[in-house]
């Protein structure tokens, strides 16, 4: 085994891509599962997105939800955004670590915010100097970096060309979104080279979908890599309602289930969060795909 990250960097994005992607569920409940999932050690939270009401009827509460949160002084906080107008609301709301979003293919882009990839780079140095401007941080997420449910491979060097446009823009830090779970271990590792070579001092993150069962095959090759930001999502809820076909992002229980057994510390308490796992299956109404929530931790054993 590659020497491996001592300890990995998990952002739960449960409650924005997470909940897009189901049945809007009520203010309250969205905010006592931020609340919940604030208190397993996670220490970073994606929030909420502030994108269009129409296109994400999902997130229409964003302002409500956020302001009625219990910010624990431990968990970073954040809020994705579209454009310049979702920007504003997130920062008049008080956030300070924002993602923009940028699909590496038009058809995906367009779909999703109702733009090609090149007018949405065209926006970014605007909005990187705002986020500055306002006291925060932004990060591009790249999605379909490992391919698009529209116009299938997107090639290698289309997704580094993003990545550079955003380095010139001036974001502070990259991450990939495998948006319907297209990328392999090889396909990881090859990107993941390509990036550090064009753009070496810009930090990585990677962001996984378990479409089709290489998600946290996926990640233990990036981690071989060195990387040590990873995206998860409780229960394993996820996906874009713009990318047909799109499921759940990797579960967060099994990446910390799996890291924490191979000695990667992520600072969570598993127990803790498969109870918040199981809140999240009760507000969504269904069985979520995460597999150590239906096993248990590797602990649990019944009467012989
Ligand atoms: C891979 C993933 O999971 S990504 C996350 C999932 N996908 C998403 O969240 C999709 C988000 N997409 C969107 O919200 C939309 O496509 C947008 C806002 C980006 C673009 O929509 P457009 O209709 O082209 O917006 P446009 O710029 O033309 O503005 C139209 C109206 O929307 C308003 N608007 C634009 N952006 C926003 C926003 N972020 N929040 C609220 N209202 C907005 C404008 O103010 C304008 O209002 P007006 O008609 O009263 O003047
Ligand atoms: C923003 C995201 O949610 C990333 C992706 O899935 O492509």
């Amino acid at each position: 085994m590659n020497d491996l990250p001592r300890r990995v960097s998990l952002r739960e994005v449960g409650p924005r891509d997470g909940l897009q992607n189901e049945e809007p569920i009520s203010t309250q409940a969205k905010v006592e599962l931020i609340n919940a999932l604030s208190a397993t050690g996670l220490r970073r939270v994606e929030a909420v997105s502030f994108v269009h009401p129409k296109a994400i009827p999902q997130m229409a509460d964003a302002d409500e939800v956020w302001a009625q949160v219990r910010r624990s002084p431990d968990v970073s906080y954040s809020a994705l955004v579209p454009n310049q107008r979702g920007l504003e609301r997130a920062l008049a709301a008080g956030f300070t670590e924002l993602e923009v979003v940028v699909s590496a293919s038009d058809t995906h882009n367009r779909q999703n915010i109702n733009r090609t990839t090149q007018e949405s780079l065209a926006a970014l140095p605007e909005l990187a100097a705002k986020a500055h401007e306002g006291g925060a941080t932004l990060q591009l997420i790249v999605s379909t970096a490992w391919g698009c449910p529209y116009e299938g491979e997107v090639p290698v060097e289309r997704v580094v060309w993003v990545a550079r446009q955003g380095m010139a823009a001036g974001i502070d830090s990259l991450a990939y979104g495998d948006t319907t779970g297209m990328a392999t271990p090889t396909r990881v590792v090859q990107l993941v080279g390509e990036t550090r070579s064009a753009v070496p001092d810009l930090p990585l993150g990677l962001h996984f979908h378990n479409t089709r069962g290489t998600g946290l095959a996926n990640l233990y090759a990036a981690l071989q890599l060195g990387v040590d930001d990873f995206d998860a999502a409780v229960a394993g809820l996820g996906g874009c309602p713009y990318a047909p076909g799109a499921s759940g992002n990797i579960a967060t229980e099994e990446v910390v289930s799996m890291l924490e057994d191979m000695g990667v510390e992520t600072g969570v308490d598993l127990d803790a969060l498969l109870e918040v796992a199981e809140m999240a299956e009760r507000f969504v109404g269904h069985t979520a795909p995460s597999q150590v929530l239906r096993a248990g931790p590797r602990s649990r054993t019944v009467q012989a």
